[in-house]
């Protein structure tokens, strides 16, 4: 049975992208497995100049996908207000917090509010230092969470810089980071497959792991997002958060109970043993890449996108190796990967077992093979399911092994059941459960570490564009491991 969350969910940016296309889905979806019946109320703002009904009609347009039920629409855009509102004005304060006020009572949402900041993020640290000062934080009873969008600083600097503004009306557990890949099915698996299995988690460790390979692959360009994008590149889009995050839920220790505050101290701890490089370390372990035009003409040089400019040094590609010192991992390198205009839309993780130390079946005289390491595949998208390598006998005469593969796929209609991140991230937040947000210290880490690889590339110039469309990044990509003797588990064409 659905548990009822009461809130006022206040979205700043109702007007935007994301708002559209992902955050009224994904309260509706919240809506109709009743996570959320007569007691919530949503206030939309931005500067445009919409009334209730217009605003209405927007939320339905969104929500409204083939087949759905129009009575449900209906009643569920009945709990939605706008409120015209400049975020810099203090003047327009007033007018929310009577909203805020007027709705509360209507829907008895007692005291509990969400404030949704869904606007480019030069405007977290203003809308959060305005909704304390003009008294829109309820006091005494309910509950005051604030949920931030990415990205969440450009640098360590800035990041703290913006955590610092927060934390002056927010304390930190009340504070909600969004990543949405902590809000993927596959990714919260990790830690089920993790700790709920003695056979991996008995052998998650130096001992037994010889790599461990994360690969985030897009094959789409970066489309109408140029302006954000060049001025971030792969390295801030992708693995300052998405893949930091990955790792530290791969590398964690076991945390003491499965609640948030032990998980975020565990992926802390993990993070905070992550070898931050050196000048020489940064340059040997991290590539990057930037995609061409395609050989047929069919897509265009990164350079030559919209909004980008024709001298652009913005990675479209990283891949790095990473190494934690400490006890479990001394001497493991993870490998991680992400770009645009690869072969195809794809995540995985490949962990990748030690072969035995002995191979008692290795008869070159008889042309058996070597026996293949043991490779557990974690399938993120856009496959969920697990994959496991295992040596066994091949079935014909004589003692041949061959790799064969164990497969565990999610069947179409549940991963179409799933609930997509932002359900899960706004439900965990009407739950007040931090578990899958990032906190600040592991911002702030990540940053520490990426800010090292940006540095040395910041006075080195790249050799760009060094990737094509459809391939899987530069050829320094394969040479980075290469040079250990090792080779991505997932290559084309395979
Ligand atoms: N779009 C996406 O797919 C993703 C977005 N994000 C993040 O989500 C956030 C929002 O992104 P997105 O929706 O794409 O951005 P948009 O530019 O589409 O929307 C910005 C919103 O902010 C409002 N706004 C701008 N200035 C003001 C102001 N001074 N006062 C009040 N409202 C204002 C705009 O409305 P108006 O102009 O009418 O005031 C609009 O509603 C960003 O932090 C982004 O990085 C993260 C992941 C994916
Ligand atoms: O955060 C981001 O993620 C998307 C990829 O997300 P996915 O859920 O589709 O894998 C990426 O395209 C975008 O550049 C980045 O900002």
């Amino acid at each position: 049975m659905p548990t009822e969350r009461r809130s006022l969910i206040m979205l700043f940016g109702a007007t935007g992208d994301l708002a559209t296309r992902k955050l009224y889905p994904a309260i509706f979806n919240l809506y109709k497995k009743g996570n959320l019946k007569e007691h919530f109320a949503v206030i939309g703002t931005s500067r445009y100049k919409f009334d209730d009904e217009k605003f209405r009609e927007t939320v339905s347009k969104s929500v409204s996908e083939k087949g759905v039920d129009k009575k449900l629409v209906e009643s569920f855009i009945k709990h939605f207000f706008f409120v015209t509102h400049d975020v810099t004005d203090l003047d327009h304060y007033s007018v929310l917090k009577e909203k805020a006020e007027e709705l509360d009572k209507k829907f008895k949402l007692e005291g509990n509010r969400v404030f949704y900041i869904s606007m480019a993020p030069n405007f977290f640290g203003t809308v959060a230092k305005n909704l304390k000062n003009q008294g829109l934080l309820t006091e005494g009873k309910g509950f005051n969470r604030l949920v931030i969008e990415k990205p969440f600083g450009r640098d360590f600097e800035s990041a703290k810089e913006l955590n610092d503004a927060l934390s002056e009306s927010f304390e930190e557990n009340q504070i909600y980071r969004i990543d949405h890949y902590l809000g993927k099915e596959m990714i919260q698996n990790i830690e089920a497959v993790r700790f709920g299995n003695t056979i991996f988690e008995a052998l998650w460790n130096n001992r037994y792991i010889d790599n461990i390979q994360v690969t985030l692959a897009e094959n789409l360009g970066v489309e109408e997002r140029a302006g954000y994008y060049d001025n971030s590149g792969a390295l801030r889009d992708m693995v300052q958060n998405h893949i930091m995050q990955i790792v530290s839920l791969l590398a964690m220790e076991q945390p003491v109970a499965f609640k948030d505050t032990d998980i975020r101290s565990e992926k802390v701890k993990a993070l905070r043993s992550l070898r931050v490089y050196n000048v020489a370390e940064a340059s040997t372990n991290f590539v990057r890449g930037q995609y061409s035009a395609s050989g047929d003409g069919e897509t265009k040089e990164y350079r030559e996108e919209d909004g980008v400019p024709a001298d652009s040094n913005t990675e479209t590609f990283v891949a790095g190796k990473l190494l934690f010192d400490n006890y479990r991992w001394s001497g493991v390198p993870f490998y991680i990967r992400t770009g645009k205009k690869l072969a195809d839309k794809f995540t995985r993780v490949d962990v990748v077992f030690k072969k035995p130390l002995v191979d008692i079946f290795s008869f070159p005289q008889d042309g058996n093979t070597l026996l293949s390491p043991n490779v557990l595949t974690i399938h993120i998208e856009p496959e969920q399911g697990f994959s496991l390598v295992v040596n066994a006998k091949n079935g014909e005469q004589g003692f041949h092994t061959e790799p064969v593969n164990l497969d565990f796929y999610e069947n179409s209609q549940r991963t179409k059941a799933t609930p997509q991140p932002y359900e899960r991230l706004i439900h965990d937040v009407l739950k007040g459960d931090g578990t899958n947000f990032s906190s600040w210290p592991e911002v702030a880490s990540a940053w520490k570490f990426v800010d090292q690889i940006r540095r040395v590339w910041d006075i080195q110039q790249p050799m760009f564009p060094n990737y094509i469309p459809g391939s899987m990044g530069p050829v320094a990509a394969d040479e980075l491991l290469a040079r250990d003797h090792r080779e991505w588990i997932y290559k084309l064409n395979q």
